[in-house]
Order: structure tokens, then C-alpha cells, then sequence
């Protein structure tokens, strides 16, 4: 291993230890490639949305999963709801809304909280539908009580009835809806069903109640620790609210879910969440809008952000074939959740499955690296070349990276190729160039910003 590192590296042109102009027109840079793996279940990234729901997006979705069992379970529940709507109502009064917005999230990620102002910011008059506060059989209480899920024949049921009450005729939004792959699945059948009784009436004087539907998703994200955190302070701003009500005599009482006050408990339904309902929440990425929301920080900075969503979906009216090539890349947003947990796992497989490598790169940037980087603390930015043959291996070039944000620096590497005279034929005239490749290292962090002092 040779000691080329440039200890007096300067910016804005690098050089090497030996002087030479490193930089070339064949820049190949590493570091997205290196610091950006897939992201693990069960919060990978896939698809984003489609702008508008075509029965062959929806087939497509169900065909996919035909041979699943649940997709059977839900054709039966939905036809048998269907029929027993068409029934009961008539086909012509199957009059939906226009507009869903399903609000999906772990308990606690702010459903409830954020329900109105997603009202106010798409224009909606109705209060919101919640899911969990429409399955009120005594049996459906005890489910919920436990932390557990209520069935879905009972959910589509009860949550279809509802819909086509008239106040919900132009948009509604579903708090809690849908919560596993057999909901998604008869939420697909409905929209087909829509679409159907669309085209059907849209000559029609009837064309006004049989509008092709659109559908929002928006999810609320929230880690585990948060989501019992905020289950447990609901718990305690209602049961404070409770006494206050008995105590003084006036107001009402709110209910207070028993796994509200119980760690364990909160902590079950954030796992039923996880396992059962964010699966089926990604799946809607691929057929409808979809609105991926950090619901970390507070209720104003989440409000912001649920905007900022929001507001940059409708302003984007691409065509949806527009859409449909860039659907499949992740949103920024949901990189960043998980890019520190990802950067743990890769740090943590390196100390493993490559210890010897890992501790020859940290040796060098400890002992190579740093004093240049000490030497730029005040610009925020150092340059460093070096021609060490290790790096000839990707993995250590990914290493650097991730060593330096684990320690709060931004990385990049790069391969630049110089072409530097070899040698020189007297006769011919001809020079013969030798190609070198040397790795080029910026590094970037908060830089400190020292003043001169007055005179
Ligand atoms: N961004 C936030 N920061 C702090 N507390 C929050 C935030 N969003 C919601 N909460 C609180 O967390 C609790 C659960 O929120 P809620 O909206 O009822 O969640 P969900 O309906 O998704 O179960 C409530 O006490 C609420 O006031």
C-alpha cells in the first residue's frame, strides 16, 4: 500500500502527492451507487402512485395476488356486501363518494390529529369517517379492547353503508381504512364497481351521482417508541379530561381505549399495525395517489409537511403516462426515514462479514484522512486523493462513506483517471501515456465559522 494521500489536498483543484492534475472527463461517481442499497422489509420503498384509477391498474393489482387465498376471501365478502346493497338500496342509488382519502398510520401517528386540516386543505365539509368508531357490536369492542383487528366482512359492511350516505357524496376521509390485504383488496373491487356503474350512467341525466372516483393515500409514518409514546399520552390527556367532566359536572366524557393506559397493550397494536396493515398500506402505491408523510416532530412541523405533500401532488398534474415512468422511483422522503437504520445494518455487516478490510479502511482514514479534514474545519469541505490500491475494491469505497456518516460527515468518492507522458519515442515523435487511477475522497460537514476580531 502505498502512501499517496495529499496532506495538503486544497480546494478547488486537488492534486496528488505527485503533483499531477487528477481530475479527468471520466468521473465516475460512487457514492449514490455505494450508500444507497434496497431498503428491508417491512418498510421497503416501491412503487409510488398512479394519477387515475384505471380498472386495468386495479385488475392488474388483484392478478397479481390471485392465487392468494385472501383475495378470494375478499371476493366473497364484497360480493356478498354488494349484493346485499343492491338489494337492500337498488343499483341506481349506489352512490358513493367521489373522492376517498384514506388516512392510514400506527396508532398515535396523528390520524385523528391531522383529519381536519386535511379536510380544510382539500376543501371537504363532511367530518371524517372512523373506521374503528363505526364497529360497535359488543364483540367488535371486546376485539378492539384487546388491541386486535375486528373482521373484515363486518368492516366493509358497516364502512360501505356509510358511504353512501349523501353527506359523503363529493369526498369523504377514512381514518383507519384500510387495515389489512383482504380491505385492500375489496377497496380495489369497489372502485371497479365505480367505474363500472360510471361508465354506465355517464350519458345519462343520472351521470352527476356516478363520477369516476379518485383515491388519495395518505401515511402517516411513526416508529414504535413514538407510536406507544403518543398512544399512552392520549391516554392520559383523556382520562384527565374524564375526572375534570365528573368532577365539575359539565362537558362529556370522551372514550378511552383501554390500550390507551396500558404500555403493553399499545405496544401489541403497534405491532398488529405493523404486521397486518403497512403492507397493505404500500400496496396502494400502485394505484393510487399516494402521500408518504414523516409524522415525527411536532403538530405544526407535521401539518407542514402533510401541506408541502399535499399541495405538491395536486400542483404536478401530469399525464399519467407521465406519471407512470417515474412512479417506480422512492420518493426523497421516505429515503430519508430509514436511512439511518439502513446505514447501521451495512455498518454492522462490514464489522462481520469483512472485519479485516473494514479496520485496514477506518485505520486509514484515522490516520490519513483526518488530519486533512482537521486542517478544513473551518470550511466545512476537504479534498483528498489518494492512489491506495484498497480502493480498487468498491466495498471500501461504500466503507468511507458510511464510516463518514456514521460520524456526521457527508462522503463522496470518486474514480478520476489521469493521463499522465510515459514516454517518448525521438524518432516517431509519439508519446505514450500511462493511465492512473486515483480516488478522490470530499468531504463535507458543518464547518465553524470564526470571526476576526475587532480592532
Ligand atoms: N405531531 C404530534 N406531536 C405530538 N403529539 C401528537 C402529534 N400528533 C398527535 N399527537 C398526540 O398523540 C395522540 C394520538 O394522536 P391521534 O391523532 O389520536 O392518533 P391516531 O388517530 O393516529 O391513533 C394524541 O394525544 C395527540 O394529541
Amino acid at each position: 500500500m502505498s502512501s499517496d494521500l495529499d496532506p495538503n489536498s486544497e480546494l478547488p483543484t486537488p492534486a496528488t502527492d505527485s503533483g499531477e492534475p487528477p481530475a479527468s472527463d471520466a468521473e465516475t461517481s460512487l457514492s449514490t451507487v455505494e450508500n444507497g442499497g434496497a431498503m428491508s422489509d417491512p418498510f421497503s420503498f416501491e412503487l409510488q402512485a398512479s394519477q387515475v384509477v384505471t380498472d386495468q391498474a386495479v385488475a392488474a393489482a388483484s392478478e397479481n395476488a390471485v392465487e392468494d387465498l385472501e383475495v378470494k376471501d375478499a371476493q366473497i365478502i364484497f360480493n356478498t356486501v354488494w349484493e346485499d346493497l343492491e338489494n337492500e338500496i337498488g343499483h341506481e342509488n349506489l352512490r358513493f363518494s367521489k373522492e376517498l382519502i384514506l388516512l392510514g398510520g400506527a396508532p398515535g401517528s396523528g390520524k385523528g390529529t391531522n383529519s381536519e386540516f386535511i379536510s380544510k386543505v382539500r376543501g371537504l365539509t363532511c367530518p371524517p369517517i372512523i373506521v374503528s368508531d363505526l364497529l360497535n357490536t359488543p364483540e367488535a369492542q371486546r376485539i378492539k379492547e384487546a388491541g386486535g383487528m375486528v373482521g373484515d366482512t363486518e368492516v366493509v359492511g358497516i364502512l360501505f353503508r356509510k358511504l353512501l350516505q349523501p353527506a359523503y357524496r363529493d369526498g369523504c376521509i377514512l381514518d383507519g381504512f384500510p387495515r389489512t390485504r383482504v380491505q385492500v383488496e375489496c377497496l380495489h373491487l369497489l372502485i371497479q364497481k365505480m367505474n363500472q356503474l360510471y361508465r354506465e350512467y355517464h350519458t345519462t341525466p343520472l351521470a352527476i351521482n356516478f363520477r369516476k372516483p379518485t383515491v388519495h393515500a395518505v401515511v402517516l409514518f411513526i416508529d414504535e417508541r413514538t407510536s406507544i409514546e403518543r398512544q399512552l399520552l392520549r391516554g392520559r390527556k383523556i382520562a384527565a379530561h374524564n375526572e375534570r367532566v365528573v368532577l365539575e359536572g359539565a362537558g362529556q366524557e370522551i372514550e378511552l381505549r383501554p390500550t390507551d393506559l396500558d404500555p403493553i397493550a399499545a405496544k401489541r397494536r403497534y405491532r398488529v399495525f405493523k404486521e397486518k396493515t403497512w403492507d397493505a398500506l404500500q400496496s396502494l402505491k400502485q394505484i393510487y395517489h399516494y402521500h408518504f408523510i414523516d409524522a415525527d416532530g411536532s403538530i405544526e412541523e407535521v401539518e407542514q409537511k402533510i401541506r408541502v405533500e399535499l399541495d405538491y401532488q395536486s400542483s404536478l398534474e401530469l399525464d399519467p403516462e407521465t406519471y407512470d415512468a417515474v412512479r417506480g422511483l422512492p420518493l426523497a422522503t421516505e429515503l430519508g426515514v430509514h436511512a439511518r437504520q439502513e446505514l447501521v445494518r451495512r455498518l454492522d455487516s462490514y464489522q462481520l462479514e469483512h472485519g479485516e478490510l473494514f479496520h485496514a479502511v477506518i485505520d486509514i482514514i484515522e490516520e490519513r484522512f483526518m488530519p486533512i479534514i482537521q486542517r478544513h474545519a473551518i470550511a466545512g469541505l476537504a479534498v483528498i486523493n489518494s492512489e491506495d490500491t484498497i480502493f480498487e475494491d468498491p466495498l471500501t469505497l461504500a466503507m468511507v462513506i458510511d464510516v463518514f456518516a456514521e460520524r456526521g460527515f457527508r462522503g463522496v468518492a470518486n474514480i478520476n483517471f489521469a493521463e499522465t507522458p510515459d514516454h517518448f519515442d525521438l524518432k516517431t515523435g509519439k508519446i505514450t501515456c500511462r493511465t492512473k487511477k486515483i480516488f478522490r475522497f470530499q468531504v463535507r460537514f458543518e464547518g465553524s465559522e470564526i470571526r476576526r476580531g475587532g480592532r
